[in-house]
């Protein structure tokens, strides 16, 4: 036996291996066309080509794998990388992993460890007791009707005399402006305003460039591209300062000086005054809150706690509302009874009040528009794709075996647009699918995971809604959006669902008193 197979490798040639490699290779490729689930896997590149070829329309692309697959699939990244698990959009494993069985689907550490530069160990960067303890704190401080107050009276601010001055500008002067621009704008200066105190100003009529916000949307970019890149590749950059790594230094930087210096600041205030009576920001509420000893002296937060917690609310607060904003804004303009319907809402709960101006009963009144806003997230939820790490190998309620240290993706953008959740009409834009007898029905939070569920619910939904309603209802009952012709609204494939080109609109004043 050993001399034949000796005699047989003696004659193989070059080309006779070449040929074999490739057969082999054909075959392990058909095999998993035709006998596995999912997207097809490469030899060695695993999943990534698949990825790749399909780049142009990811999310839909997906949508369509995961219904062919049944709901779950598994896949691997490229040989040796380490990367491999599941990706599903069954609610049942959904519940399993954010509620059912939540300590064994942490963050993870192929998470934190990417984003530990940035965020510290602040809420969106931590698990087990530290986040548990920032979820206390925060959930005390943002549900006092104290910071309800606050935080309103700040929406009202940003978008009465700031918002609708620069919208007035640009309808007069019929300008083609990028909305998705202004209301990322609108959303970082509410957002600090809400959880430093402070108003960066991106907001101001001029648009300037405000160094904190470039530098802290860089710092996230460039922070995320770590998930694209081997760690054999981000870390010895890292090491030796070079590269993405030197730029994502810098911009780490300016974020953290310039928080460091508002925690700073507020502690002076707080020296000179004993109080911060007059601020109702999360900073300071946090601040004020340092438990004081039975010798009279204030026991800090340890380390970088403060600057870390203020940093991770604001990229939690950041964009979310905004680029929901600019779906909602661009899917309403295309359903003009949609837009019929809200405008006769907003003016009924107006009533005949002279300043236009509305408050926080008003806006809770308008269902239909909280339904048309739900909807909206629904079909284009701005965080299009979440990511948990197993703990312990698990089984999932559907039967899928996940692996320890596996990654479990879940397609909040295609769980949006599944006829078995949804019904039939799961791509169409129907506000009315929320509304039962005159109320807002809210949906189960494991089929619609837009603000994630379980005990990590996001902490802002509150406010998002109402800082959406605000803004919604104050632009529409003024003015009508028209997007320009030929503007291409798509997707970009990133962690936040942003419109890849912006949104291009111009404006148009409704015939009404302006107030
Ligand atoms: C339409 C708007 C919003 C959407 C769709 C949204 C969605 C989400 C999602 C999916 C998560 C889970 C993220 C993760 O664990 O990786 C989350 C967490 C969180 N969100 Fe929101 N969010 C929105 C607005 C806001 C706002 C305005 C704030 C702050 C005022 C906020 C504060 C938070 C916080 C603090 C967490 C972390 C909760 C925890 O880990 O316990 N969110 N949000």
């Amino acid at each position: 036996m050993a001399e034949m197979l000796n005699w047989v490798i003696s004659r193989l040639t070059f080309w006779d291996l070449s040929i074999a490699v490739l057969g082999l290779f054909i075959f392990s490729c058909l095999h998993q066309r035709f006998m596995k689930k999912g997207p097809m896997m490469w030899p060695v590149l695993g999943v990534l080509p698949t990825v790749v070829f399909n780049m142009s329309d990811v999310y839909d692309w997906g949508t369509r794998v995961l219904l062919k697959a049944g709901g779950t699939f598994h896949y691997r990244g490229m040989w040796m990388a380490g990367a491999y698990g599941i990706m599903t959009i069954d609610p049942s494993n959904v519940e399993y992993m954010l509620k059912t069985n939540f300590n064994n689907f942490p963050k993870g550490s192929y998470y934190k460890e990417r984003f530990r530069d940035l965020l510290g160990d602040g809420i969106f960067n931590s698990d087990d007791e530290s986040w548990w303890q920032q979820r206390q704190l925060a959930k005390l401080e943002m549900h006092s009707s104290r910071f309800v107050q606050h935080s309103f009276k700040a929406m009202q601010d940003i978008v009465y005399k700031k918002l609708l001055v620069l919208l007035e500008k640009l309808a007069v002067s019929g300008q083609c402006f990028d909305l998705q621009d202004l209301l990322l704008r609108l959303t970082f200066d509410n957002i600090c305003t809400a959880a430093l105190g402070v108003d960066p100003g991106c907001l101001a009529l001029a648009l300037p460039d405000v160094p904190f916000a470039k530098a802290f949307e860089e710092a996230t970019e460039l922070s995320l591209l770590r998930f694209l890149m081997p760690p054999f590749v981000w870390k010895p950059l890292k090491f030796f300062g070079l590269g993405t790594e030197r730029r994502l230094k810098e911009a780490i930087k300016v974020v953290h000086d310039f928080a460091d210096k508002t925690v700073r600041d507020r502690r002076n205030i707080l020296g000179k005054h004993g109080n911060l009576n007059d601020q109702s920001d999360l900073l300071s509420r946090l601040m004020e809150s340092e438990e004081i000893n039975k010798q009279g002296k204030t026991k800090h937060f340890p380390g970088n706690f403060l600057r870390d917690f203020c940093i991770s609310f604001i990229l939690a607060g950041r964009d979310t509302t905004s680029v929901a904003l600019a779906w909602f804004f661009w899917l309403v303009q295309r359903n003009p009874d949609v837009e019929s319907k809200i405008l006769a809402e907003i003016h009924e709960t107006l009533g005949h009040t002279d300043t236009r101006a509305l408050t926080e009963d008003g806006l809770k009144k308008m269902v239909y528009l909280q339904a048309a806003l739900s909807e909206s997230l629904r079909l284009y939820p701005s965080v299009p794709i979440e990511m948990k790490q197993v703990q312990e190998d698990d089984v999932f309620p559907d039967g899928t075996r996940v692996k320890k240290g596996a990654r479990v993706f879940h397609s909040i953008f295609s769980m949006g647009r599944v006829e078995s959740i949804w019904g039939k009409d799961c791509l169409e834009f129907k506000p009315e699918r929320w509304i039962k007898d005159g109320k807002f029905v809210s949906a189960n939070q494991f089929k619609y995971a837009v603000f994630n569920a379980g005990p990590r619910l996001c902490l802002g939904k509150n406010f998002a809604y109402t800082q959406m309603k605000m803004v919604a209802a104050s632009v529409l009952l003024r003015y009508s959006i028209k997007v320009v012709e030929n503007h291409s609204v798509v997707p970009k494939l990133t962690t936040t669902l942003y419109m890849k080109n912006g949104l291009r609109v111009t404006l148009k004043p409704r015939l009404v008193n302006n107030a």
